[in-house]
């Protein structure tokens, strides 16, 4: 089986002769050109993009004989206002289209999903989502200093928007309609919506009953997506810590708290780790000095303390936290409501199990065969937390965006199904032969040129497709890149993802595995968007190419070291606005631009990396510093690298490999980085020798 249907495993000693397979490459060049660069776009990408085959300097700073590439559209003025935010569409949202999603068609290039625009024909898949920015229209935004108005606008808000009204509580008979009386893998297309719809109805209630927990933290109780806008709640305070990213900003009379950088408020018993979602409970500190919150964040925790009231859980009490806090009715969480929400998922019995194939921080996952079809499938079993009841949320959006999403390059969510309790929950999955991280492991030499190029179209057409729907990953990195022997790539692991809006809110920053974290979060950019799941890309990409991570810090300020070590320290010069930063008040070294090239020459004698000159444009422009000039998916799927020799090797003739996930994998013994709640944990534990930036 691992095998796959190319009669055995293909070595990887051959690196080099594949690099050379231009028949194929040919063949599947003009193939892919006709598709992915009619002229049309090319000219209208050049008109946007500018011709990057002239000098130019590179925006991370790095002078570079190629082309000036002007700075890409604002992404505060492309797609950002130009299509309502949580319009789902698979179609690439370029300005052709005025940013509005297209209409669109999936075909195969090169024996990778692409999209193609279609006049007229829908989008089967196309899907209106309740924007995030609708609730932004006032522009208003709660402060803390009247927590109490604040109560009173929200529920005036809430009443006046014109998204569906509070979902009401689930009930049984709702279920059984459903679930229709037939098995979920009975369900058609039009039944696996309303599949979705349920988990979107759990989803909201989840929210609701937080909202009964803490009424004046919420201002979003309907929508699906009612968590993207986490940062405008307001929330009463309580110094727990101070972040020197506040400190920088506010000076040392700073009223509110923010924890440190990415620090997570743990739940009532600490030792039990953090709560599932790397935002839970993660407290930023605005600019103004107001708190935001990190919505889903609270979804999952309990109070620290027992007599804590949950309003002020996190928090200091102060006078107005307080007065919320009377008005506060208990925590009514019934996890009733919950097991009535999975009612009509299948049973877990009905699948044989095979062997366990990882654990992650969030999810236990196995190969299993369903009993009833044969099919291998993977199973993820949802971690809950201990220290609380009820459904994590974060689980929930990662089901919620799975299910609702089908793309070649994004792993499919079949469907939910049950144990014997609501804390036995797993997500049926397709079954992937490997992740790329174990992968590289395996592999004596890196991927060829060619394959990278396959495995990036790949990443990046996923990608696109989502921020084309609202949603940033914020976790991308080699293990949450599975693979099969088809040569496929799909993007799993939605457990940190989250939908965003327009205009740009606050996020936690403690988001991304730290080898793979952009800058700007590493700076304490409190606003970020989609670019820094393309950091996350151009890191993959030169792990790709030397199978080695490129960054690989231990510390958030070791991160940024390594990164200026290599790529030069930046300044205000190449990355308007750094100054502002609150990271950049620390005195880093300064380095020199940019030592990437002599990572990735175009020629090596010793057998090292290689990588052309486009191809490393296009990595430069994935690693620029500044998040407005760093590429899109868009421009970096119509790329010039993907276009030269060699072509990017067709899905069929990629390597394959034993399937590592039909055994039990042993203890990691590999360096690994921390994933952020990991990195939350051993900060915490005092574990990181070397202090985090803001520490
Ligand atoms: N559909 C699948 N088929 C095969 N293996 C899978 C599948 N989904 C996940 N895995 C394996 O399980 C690992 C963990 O999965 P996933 O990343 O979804 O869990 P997690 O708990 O969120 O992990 P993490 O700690 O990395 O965030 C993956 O790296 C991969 O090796």
């Amino acid at each position: 089986m691992a095998a796959g249907r190319h009669g055995g495993y293909r070595g990887h000693g051959v690196v080099r002769e594949r690099e050379l397979d231009l028949g194929a490459s040919r063949r599947s060049n003009e193939h892919h050109h006709r598709h992915r660069h009619p002229s049309r776009h090319r000219d209208s990408d050049r008109r946007r993009d500018g011709d990057w085959g002239r000098d130019r300097e590179l925006s991370n700073g790095y002078s570079h004989r190629r082309s000036s590439h002007p700075p890409q559209r604002s992404r505060s003025s492309g797609r950002a206002e130009d299509r309502e935010p949580g319009e789902l569409s698979s179609g690439s949202g370029s300005e052709e289209s005025g940013g509005r999603p297209l209409k669109v068609r999936e075909q195969r290039v090169n024996g990778v999903a692409g999209v193609s625009r279609e006049g007229g024909a829908p989008s089967p898949i196309k899907k209106r989502k309740h924007s995030p920015a609708i609730w932004d229209r006032n522009g208003s935004k709660p402060q803390v200093h009247d927590v109490v108005r604040s109560i009173r606008e929200v529920d005036t808000v809430v009443a006046e928007l014109p998204l569906p009204p509070p979902c009401p509580l689930p009930d049984v008979s709702m279920l059984a309609s459903m679930a229709g009386g037939r098995s979920p893998m009975d369900l058609d297309v039009s039944v696996d919506a309303q599949k979705i719809e349920q988990l979107q109805e759990l989803e909201n209630t989840r929210i609701m009953e937080d909202e009964e927990e803490y009424p004046t933290m919420r201002n979003i109780l309907t929508s699906r997506w009612a968590d993207a806008d986490e940062e405008e709640e307001v929330v009463p305070k309580k110094k727990r810590s101070v972040s020197p990213v506040d400190s920088v900003k506010r000076g040392s009379t700073k009223k509110v708290t923010s924890p440190e950088l990415g620090e997570l408020v743990v739940g009532k018993n600490s030792r039990e780790g953090p709560s599932r979602s790397s935002d839970s409970g993660v407290v930023l500190g605005s600019a103004n000095g107001d708190l935001e919150v990190d919505r889903g964040d609270y979804m999952d925790l309990e109070e620290e303390t027992g007599d804590d009231s949950s309003a002020g859980r996190m928090l200091d009490t102060d006078s107005e936290s307080d007065a919320l806090r009377s008005r506060t009715p208990e925590p009514t969480w019934s996890p009733r409501r919950c097991i009535n929400m999975l009612q009509g998922c299948r049973s877990v019995d009905e699948f044989q199990r095979l062997n366990k194939i990882n654990e992650g921080t969030y999810g236990v996952v196995f190969r299993v065969r369903d009993k009833k079809t044969g099919e291998i499938v993977a199973l993820k079993k949802i971690k809950m937390e201990k220290e609380r009841e009820g459904f994590p949320l974060t689980s929930l959006r990662e089901i919620n965006i799975l299910l609702s999403f089908h793309h070649p390059s994004i792993v499919d969510v079949k469907e939910v199904v049950v144990g014997s309790s609501v804390n036995d929950t797993f997500m049926v999955m397709e079954y992937m032969e490997h992740d790329l991280k174990g992968v590289m492991e395996t592999m004596k030499q890196p991927y060829g040129q060619s394959e990278v190029k396959c495995l990036m179209l790949q990443l990046l057409e996923g990608v696109k497709y989502l921020h084309d729907n609202w949603v940033l990953h914020r976790d991308l990195k080699t293990s949450n890149l599975l693979l099969n022997n088809r040569g496929e790539l799909k993007i799993c692991d939605f457990g940190l993802s989250r939908q965003y809006g327009s205009p740009l809110k606050p996020y936690t920053q403690l988001v991304v595995t730290l080898w793979y974290r952009a800058p700007e979060l590493l700076l304490g950019a409190k606003e970020y968007s989609t670019v820094i799941d393309m950091w996350s890309l151009g890191c993959i990409m030169a792990e790709l190419l030397s199978k080695e991570p490129l960054f690989n810090g231990k510390t958030e300020i070791d991160q940024l070291n390594k990164i200026f070590k290599i790529l030069g320290t930046p300044n205000e010069q190449i990355w308007p606005g750094y100054s502002k930063l609150p990271g950049a008040s620390v005195k880093f070294v300064k380095q020199q631009y940019n030592r990437l090239r002599d990572k990735f020459p175009a020629a090596s004698f010793t057998g090292g990396a290689i990588l052309s000159e486009a191809g490393f444009d296009l990595l430069n422009r994935l690693l620029t510093y500044d998040p407005e000039k760093r590429i899109s998916a868009d421009a970096a799927l119509k790329h010039e690298w993907f276009c030269e020799v060699p072509l990017p090797k067709s899905k069929d003739c990629m390597p394959t490999f034993p399937a590592l996930n039909e055994q039990d994998r042993r203890i990691e013994k590999y360096m690994k980085s921390p994933d952020p709640l990991e990195e939350q944990r051993m900060k915490e534990q005092g574990s990181i020798g070397d202090r985090g930036l803001f520490d």
